[in-house]
């Protein structure tokens, strides 16, 4: 097994640059550069020399956690140096002629970190997810899954079933002295129910922490020339959009990412859907409607000034926002459910509170969101599936105990107990060096 070293603060220079190693010889290592090796999980001021020639590199401070108590479970080492370029520069180059030693693959310590037990695949992926955690509710809900909310959560689910299990296979086996048996095996049949009811309750919910993990899309549709582009631009407040009098100007799909109320909020700005024969256009108009329709909540914009235009049908919630409110009388208004002007100003703050609002109440209330990946979904859909079919086989039949065993080993998959080799490349996708 290699020794393995990576930066694992942020972009040099800087205040302060990390240096972690991972491995059998990370102890080694750390003592030919700072002669000593610290009292474990101690703090230590060294003299950081490059082994060779004796030469001072830096002064810094050295930790050092021997195996198993560490992040990965291996021997582990830390050294706080000064983040200047030629500093860690001149660390790797001493590091890197050690025998044994070489440079960490992305994720490669917390792959080490899962391969030793020390983290299970939710922690891993929570991890990734408060790596990348832009605002405060996507924090929390990464914080919470990486302190063992879903894996709490499934593994107690599994001992349930487990116990389940053992308690029909067991009537099976006494099947002969009858009434007894049949009794234990509907109890523990019914207790089957109401897990099942428990995970159908957690899958109704899971779209939240997928969302909020992803990011709410709100989509600005409507007739060409509504001002959709205006808008956009007028809530990023920022010139993202190309804005122009004339019809059919937005052609490709424009995101802006937000930050409201702690939640991620895309909004897409979409071509004017409307009946068109020019290709690029018609190109446009498909992409807006497939945005559309995979949006979360639709604007449906209109300035209010001839026929009403209908918000198409969407699979998501449509609110109807009248635009350019500084040409139109008071009787346009009462078309609408927003009224907007992006020449004035007027009801765009107004609009946007409301967007935060609605998403803070459908996104946060409830249960807390413990399913964020559409990997967890499906395999609590997979354990929920095969109690379904162990409710509706015969009562102390071997099928039940089979679909028991099923739907424990879908949690176990769950959990990366089991089948985890053809998960971790997408697990560790977005991990970066040093983590
Ligand atoms: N008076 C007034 N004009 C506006 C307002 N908002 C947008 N406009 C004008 O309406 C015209 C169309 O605006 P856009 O934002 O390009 O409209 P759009 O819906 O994105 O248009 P397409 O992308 O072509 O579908 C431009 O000339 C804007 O200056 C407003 O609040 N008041
Ligand atoms: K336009
Ligand atoms: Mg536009």
């Amino acid at each position: 097994m290699d020794t393995i070293f990576a930066l694992s603060s942020g972009a040099l220079p800087a205040a302060i640059g990390i240096v972690r190693l991972s491995g059998p010889k990370a102890g080694d290592a750390l003592q030919a550069l700072v002669g000593r090796l610290p009292q474990p999980r101690t703090a230590a001021l060294v003299r950081v020399r490059e082994p060779e020639s004796g030469a001072a590199i830096d002064q810094a401070l050295a930790l050092w956690f021997p195996a198993p108590s560490s992040e990965t479970g291996e021997n582990m080492a830390e050294l706080q140096l000064h983040g200047g370029r030629a500093v860690v520069a001149a660390v790797f180059a001493a590091l890197g002629r050690m025998d044994g030693l070489r440079l960490a693959v992305p994720g490669e310590f917390t792959r080490r970190a899962l391969a030793n037990g020390h983290m299970d695949l939710p922690a891993v992926e929570a991890l990734a997810d408060l790596i990348a955690a832009e605002t405060e509710q996507q924090r929390g809900q990464a914080i919470g899954q990486m302190l063992g909310g879903l894996s709490r959560r499934a593994d107690a689910w599994r001992q349930q079933i487990i116990s389940a299990q053992a308690r029909i296979e067991a009537a099976i086996d006494f099947s002969d002295e009858g009434d007894v048996s049949e009794d234990v095996a509907a109890a523990s049949l019914k207790e089957v129910a109401g897990l099942r009811a428990e995970l159908d309750a957690v899958l109704a919910e899971a779209q939240r922490g997928e969302r909020v993990r992803d990011g709410i899309v709100v989509a600005i549709a409507g007739p060409p020339n509504a001002g959709k582009s205006s808008l956009v631009n007028a809530i990023a407040q920022r010139d993202v959009a190309i804005v122009s009098p004339i019809a059919g100007t937005t052609r490709d799909v424009i995101e802006v990412h937000l930050d409201l109320q702690g939640y991620p909020v895309t909004i897409i700005d979409t071509a004017g859907i409307h009946d068109s024969s020019e290709p690029i256009e018609q190109e446009g108009i498909r992409r807006a409607r497939l945005r559309a329709e995979g949006a979360d909540l639709v604007l449906w914009l209109d300035d209010l000034s001839g026929q009403p235009s209908l918000p198409e049908a969407f699979g998501a919630d449509v609110w109807r926002v009248g635009s350019k409110s500084d040409l139109v009388d008071s009787s346009a208004k009462q078309r609408a459910d927003w009224l907007t002007s992006t020449r004035s100003g007027d009801g765009v703050g107004e609009l946007v509170s409301a967007i935060g609002s609605y998403v803070a109440e459908r996104y946060g209330r409830g249960e807390s969101r413990i399913i964020t990946r559409e990997r967890h979904r499906l395999a609590i859909q997979d354990s929920r599936d095969a109690l379904l079919r162990a409710e509706a086989a015969a009562l102390g039949d071997e099928v039940v105990a089979e679909e028991l065993r099923l739907a424990g080993r879908a949690l176990e998959r769950l959990l990366g107990r089991i089948d985890v080799e053809h998960v971790l490349d997408a697990v560790f996708r977005d991990f970066c060096i040093g983590k």
